[in-house]
């Protein structure tokens, strides 16, 4: 057994405080489940600026970022152009309610990057972009069921809260109490990376399935990688039957490349909702699709779906600074590509040294590192990894200054900050983490 390298430590006092005020008045302390570092022990670290790569907590400790707000920071942290294309939107109202110019161009911007989108609707969250989706799936086809994939994760729409990822799946509720039998009847679910299964769904309840979602590369059960030929597989299935294929891009959309998933591998979905990355950190999300799909959509159609804010200007300016710099810059893509390997390789390296052969799951500027020897493609795999040794590699890496997802279960995200010598400070941290996380 080698030396063992000791945990620095960090004064975390502050956050602390502030947790232990949010308990007594947040249901567990945070606003959304997985930030409470439930899975990795220890309290969540509270946040009070970031720059570029960096993320600065309330005690004055300094983090490089992998999570980017789980998605949205392609940039990295406050990039100039979204700030000001902020600052100058502010001046005129933070919402009116009524159409904007912004509106007419963000629509513009998106069906210009993603070919498949001829009609778009933008709302507030990813959420709302998914549950939207599938009542006009639902509208159009006149059929009821959805078929979801095992540990896939579309927001906490009740009908994707069955066999759900993410933090449904950290916390021991993939299926959440309060949503009905009958809704959850309604939701048909299979392993992802097995075309078997979806033709037997298809064939057990014939005429019945109005939508197939998945997330085409998923994100939400760690990292998982479309297998050679499936999501073809999907479509051609899909078109066979008359069922809706929706591309849930809320992670991969402007990220796996300018025209998300779809465009990295060459299928063209019926309809696809987006999030994240198209608010340059404000909330949006959005939905679109085939123009006789969308045309459903009230006033056009007669499938209901509204909002107070949708279109919100702050939010939309955000949105179009940012999908406008990434559809100006294709090379950022190349080198977010190259950096996230090295990250990806390096870790895979690190592991392999170490006796660990752990799989590392990688597409573009997303990765995974499961803690469990066996390839990892659908949610039984992913399921087989050492939880309690990613909650210590978690902290070792922490308190090494690297922020990574509190959970075993979610994908890293790499924004454009991170250099090379960012990359080797991040392997130095794993080395130094993988081998007190396993006592080596
Ligand atoms: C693939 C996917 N779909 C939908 C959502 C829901 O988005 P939001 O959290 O903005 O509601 C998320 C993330 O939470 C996601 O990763
Ligand atoms: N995996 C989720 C979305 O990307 C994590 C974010 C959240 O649930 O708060």
């Amino acid at each position: 057994m080698s030396q063992q390298t000791l945990t620095p430590a960090l004064n975390l006092s502050t956050s602390d405080a502030l947790f232990t005020r949010a308990k007594n008045h947040i249901p567990g302390g945070v606003n959304s489940p997985v930030r409470a570092f439930r899975a990795v022990g220890g309290h969540p670290v509270f946040m009070q600026s970031a720059q570029g790569a960096w993320l600065t907590d309330v005690d004055g400790n300094r983090y490089l970022d992998f999570i980017n707000s789980w998605g949205p920071m392609i940039l990295g942290h406050a990039p100039q152009i979204v700030l000001d294309a902020v600052q100058g939107a502010i001046g005129n109202s933070l919402s009116f309610g009524a159409p904007t110019r912004r509106e007419v161009e963000m629509a513009e911007l998106i069906k210009q990057m993603v070919p498949s989108i001829e009609k778009v609707r933008l709302v507030n969250s990813g959420t709302e972009a998914t549950m939207s989706a599938i009542r006009v799936a639902r509208g159009y086809t006149g059929r009821t069921k959805i078929l979801k994939f095992e540990g896939c994760y579309h927001g906490h729409g009740d009908s994707f809260l069955i066999a759900a990822g993410s933090g449904a799946l950290t916390l021991g509720t993939p299926d959440s109490p309060g949503v009905t039998p009958g809704v959850a009847q309604d939701t048909l679910t299979v392993p992802y990376n097995d075309l078997a299964a979806v033709e037997q769904a298809i064939a057990a309840n014939d005429g019945q399935i109005a939508a197939l979602i998945l997330e085409p590369v998923v994100g939400n059960m760690g990292l998982v990688v479309p297998a050679e030929g499936y999501l073809q597989g999907l479509r051609e299935l899909c078109t066979q039957h008359g069922i809706v294929l929706i591309f849930d891009e809320v992670m991969t959309g402007f990220r796996l490349a300018r025209g998300g998933a779809q465009e990295l591998y060459g299928i063209t979905p019926d309809m696809t909702t987006l999030g994240k990355i198209i608010g340059g950190g404000m909330p949006v999300g959005a939905y679109g699709g085939r123009q006789d799909i969308m045309d459903q959509v009230a006033p056009a159609g007669k499938v209901y779906q509204a909002g107070t804010l949708s279109g919100n200007p702050i939010a939309t300016a955000a949105g179009i600074a940012q999908l406008t710099y990434l559809q100006q810059h294709p090379e950022l893509y190349d080198e977010l590509n190259r950096i996230t390997t090295r990250l990806a390789d390096g870790t895979r390296q690190i592991c392999a040294e170490l006796g660990l052969n752990y799989t590392v799951n990688q597409v573009g500027s997303m990765f995974s590192v499961f803690f469990t020897d066996k390839p990892v493609v659908n949610l039984e795999d992913a399921k087989t990894s050492d939880t309690e040794a990613f909650g210590r590699y978690f902290q070792g890496m922490l308190h090494r200054g690297i922020y990574l997802a509190p959970a075993q279960y979610e994908a890293l995200f790499v924004s454009t900050a991170i250099t090379d010598e960012l990359v080797d400070h991040y392997l130095t941290a794993c080395r130094e983490a993988m081998r007190e996380a396993h006592s080596l």
